[in-house]
């Protein structure tokens, strides 16, 4: 019992490692874990004092937790035993696919990533490169809703400079969760994310248990009244304009609601920019007819690096204004209240209506659409037809969002941004486009031609089950 044992020194140091392991976990890792979430409930605390809807306990619940949840949902045990009965595969193996699926999709949020790092990240970088306005204010806009309420922002997706401004703008209100297409599973970048509560969608795979478990846990959020935010369109928008909204996301959402139960609204967002960062590549991808994007991390990383070049050298201008339009709300239950044949899809059609009227209209879609396609204009003509836009654009409810001086400063700023783009060249009196941008001014003009293309007559105070405006 007492006599040593001798053995090899490499297996001396496996036991050793081992039995250290064994520690952490049972008696060491349970404390420290203990130790932080004492820590993130006393800054949850604090956050939640100050925010205006308060961060929900369902976005605080451990992961695994979460996941165990999901994968063990009824609806999604249902899904699990008919393709086990119609395949013949055992239901273990549809389990342990469920869990992968729900591993992919939730969040592991952190209050102090969120607020802490993602958020000052976003402000500093919204104000760094744009001069940030705010059409209309969000405050101002979500005062109304009940506070019980879940508010989802339904947002037009024209730049991945949407997220960083929005997170920005609503930050003393409340923490948002995204939903994010599969592009961003790229680590660091996924973890960011995660942290950020926001969770994952992978956008072709459509067999009935991925598309259950999605679908529960978005239900499950909603329920719980975690503040989310939304892209239908499902991704960048090629051509400028905002498109057509896909429903599944919505219709999940839809789902989650019950006549009596917790209220769901929606707060319709519109963006508009000076320059989007990513133009030329959503050009490029449209002229080519496929959503492939021809921007490397190579390319990606020299872009950022001539920038920083420029900052050092003291040569670095903003790149225009971003503009952020809060819209007015859509509760799902006053919807809901008119008859509708299909409902997911009409809600889908008013909400993406509602943002397309409220697109702000900057200084270079202004000049843009200024140039109706010629590739040479006098710069009083262009003031001239900027001015008959902005007058055009009042006539069916849009809001230009010009600096003071108004349609002839505007075209001033949108032309000096360009020309230091090499977009447009000024010659004598004259404004040439560059030739080999001219897909580029289509691009910035379509907001502008959207706005005009829209039915001025149909009053969107008219369209029933909608907050009034
Ligand atoms: C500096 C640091 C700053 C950091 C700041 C931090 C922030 C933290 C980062 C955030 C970062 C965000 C970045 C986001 C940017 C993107 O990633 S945008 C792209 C991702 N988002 C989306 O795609 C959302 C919108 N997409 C959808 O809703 C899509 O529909 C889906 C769910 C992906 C599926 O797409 P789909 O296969 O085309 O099918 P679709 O027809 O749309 O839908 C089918 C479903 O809808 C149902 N449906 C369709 N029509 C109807 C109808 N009329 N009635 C009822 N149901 C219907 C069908 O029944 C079907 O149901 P399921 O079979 O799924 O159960």
């Amino acid at each position: 019992m007492f006599q040593p044992v001798t053995i090899p020194l490499w297996l001396f140091v496996l036991i050793l490692l081992f039995a250290g392991i064994a520690f952490l976990s049972h008696f060491l890792f349970p404390s420290v874990r203990w130790f932080f979430r004492r820590r993130m409930e006393r800054v949850v605390a604090r956050l939640n004092a100050r925010l205006e809807r308060p961060i929900q306990p369902f976005k605080l619940m451990r992961r695994p937790d979460m996941i165990v949840r999901l994968v063990h949902d009824p609806e999604v045990a249902k899904v699990i035993a008919d393709e086990a009965a119609a395949s013949g595969e055992p239901e273990s193996v549809l389990q342990e696919r469920a869990r992968r699926y729900a591993r992919e999709i939730v969040p592991a949020f952190s209050a102090t990533v969120y607020f802490g790092i993602a958020v000052r990240a976003a402000k500093w970088l919204s104000r760094l490169i744009y001069d940030v306005r705010i059409d209309r204010p969000g405050a101002a806009v979500e005062a109304g809703i009940d506070k019980g309420a879940t508010v989802v922002f339904v947002m037009n997706h024209r730049s991945n400079m949407d997220y960083v401004l929005v997170t920005h703008l609503v930050s003393t209100r409340s923490a948002l969760s995204y939903a994010v297409g599969e592009w961003a599973r790229v680590w660091p970048l996924s973890w960011l994310i995660r942290a950020s509560g926001a969770y994952f969608i992978h956008r072709r795979r459509s067999n009935p248990l991925y598309r259950r478990i999605l679908s529960r846990y978005v239900q499950m959020a909603t329920e719980e009244g975690v503040t989310q935010a939304i892209f239908p369109e499902g991704g960048l928008s090629l051509t400028g304009e905002v498109g057509a909204a896909r429903l599944g996301i919505l219709s999940y959402l839809v789902g989650a609601w019950h006549p009596g139960g917790r209220d769901v609204v929606f707060v319709p967002v519109a963006l508009g920019y000076d320059r989007v960062l990513e133009d030329r590549v959503l050009v490029a991808a449209h002229k080519e007819g496929t959503r492939r994007f021809r921007a490397s991390l190579w390319s990606i990383a020299k872009f950022v690096g001539r920038q920083v070049k420029r900052a050092l050298g003291g040569r670095f201008h903003k790149f225009g204004g971003a503009s952020v339009s809060f819209g007015t709300p859509v509760s799902l239950a006053a919807f809901m209240e008119a008859p509708h044949a299909d409902p997911v899809a009409d809600l889908g059609a008013a909400l993406m209506e509602r943002i397309r009227r409220n697109v702000p209209v900057l200084p270079v879609p202004l000049l843009a659409a200024a140039f109706e396609g010629e590739g040479a204009v006098a710069r009083a003509e262009l003031i001239r037809r900027a001015e008959a836009l902005v007058a055009r654009l009042g006539d069916v409810g849009a809001r230009p969002d010009l600096p003071p001086g108004g349609a002839a400063a505007a075209v001033g700023a949108a032309i000096r941004l360009l020309a230091l783009r090499k977009v447009v060249f000024e010659e004598g009196d004259e404004v040439r486009v560059n030739p080999v941008e001219r897909d580029l001014i289509g691009f910035y003009a379509a907001p502008v031609r959207q706005h005009l293309a829209a039915d001025a007559a149909s009053d969107r105070a008219e369209m029933p089950g909608y907050m009034a405006d």
